[in-house]
């Protein structure tokens, strides 16, 4: 069995709004069918912007990994992620002509733009690796396991948004979110009683900031 570290204590203590990003009501009417589809276009625009966004974000955390981790293997894993964000993006451009969505008109709205802006100061040399490596976590977790939830026995997840789901809720994503979340782990398992409590309020922050990205996505 996988050992439980300090981020599992985390997801306990702070189980209520991990539980509200991950089985938002947006993400519930995806699974139970009931999407509103232009809150599912709202979402595609938003999220496309805010994942050109997350590459410099990624790119940042690819370098700390470089210079910083005494394992080599933290590399190679963040930069898995850093292609399928290539992929990613070219799955948007792809559903955006499937949804008619014209994404050089999408103007980012306050939640993301707050998001974005959070990622930015996570980027800063003066943010500790096992900060930064948990808000990557927190980041990459809510969406696997809210699109994984879509996949799950008894949805009615309508099969032109499948594509989606399997996007983040595939077991190569999930394997990649363990992967990561072993990274963080490790380096909390060292951190400071300082860094501990930092990480702690960045992992809540990203909860927050994805909450509120699924409000604005229903239209909050
Ligand atoms: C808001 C948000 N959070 C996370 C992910 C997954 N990379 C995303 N695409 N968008």
């Amino acid at each position: 069995m996988e050992k439980r570290g300090v981020i599992d204590t985390w997801i306990d203590k702070h189980r209520s709004i991990y539980t509200a990003a991950t089985r938002h009501a947006f993400v519930v009417s995806i699974r139970d069918g009931s999407v509103d589809l232009s809150s599912f276009r709202t979402w595609l625009g938003q999220d496309y912007l805010f994942v050109r966004g997350f590459v410099p974000f990624v790119a940042s955390v690819l370098i700390r990994a470089g210079k910083e981790s005494g394992e080599s293997s933290d590399m190679e894993v963040v930069l898995g992620g850093m292609a399928s964000l290539n992929d990613e993006i070219e799955w948007f451009k792809r559903e955006a002509s499937k949804w008619d969505v014209d994404f050089s008109t999408v103007v980012p709205q306050k939640a993301n733009q707050e998001y974005t802006r959070f990622l930015e100061a996570l980027m800063s040399s003066d943010v500790k690796y096992s900060v930064i490596m948990t808000a990557f976590w927190a980041i990459e977790a809510v969406y696997q396991e809210s699109f994984a939830h879509c996949l799950e026995d008894g949805n009615k997840t309508p099969v032109e948004l499948t594509g989606a789901c399997h996007r983040w809720g595939n077991d190569g994503f999930k394997q990649y979110c363990s992967s990561v979340k072993n990274i963080a782990g490790r380096c909390l398992e060292n951190a400071s009683g300082e860094a501990l409590a930092e990480a702690e309020d960045v992992f809540v922050r990203v909860i927050e900031h994805e909450v509120a990205f699924w409000e604005m996505s229903r239209g909050g």
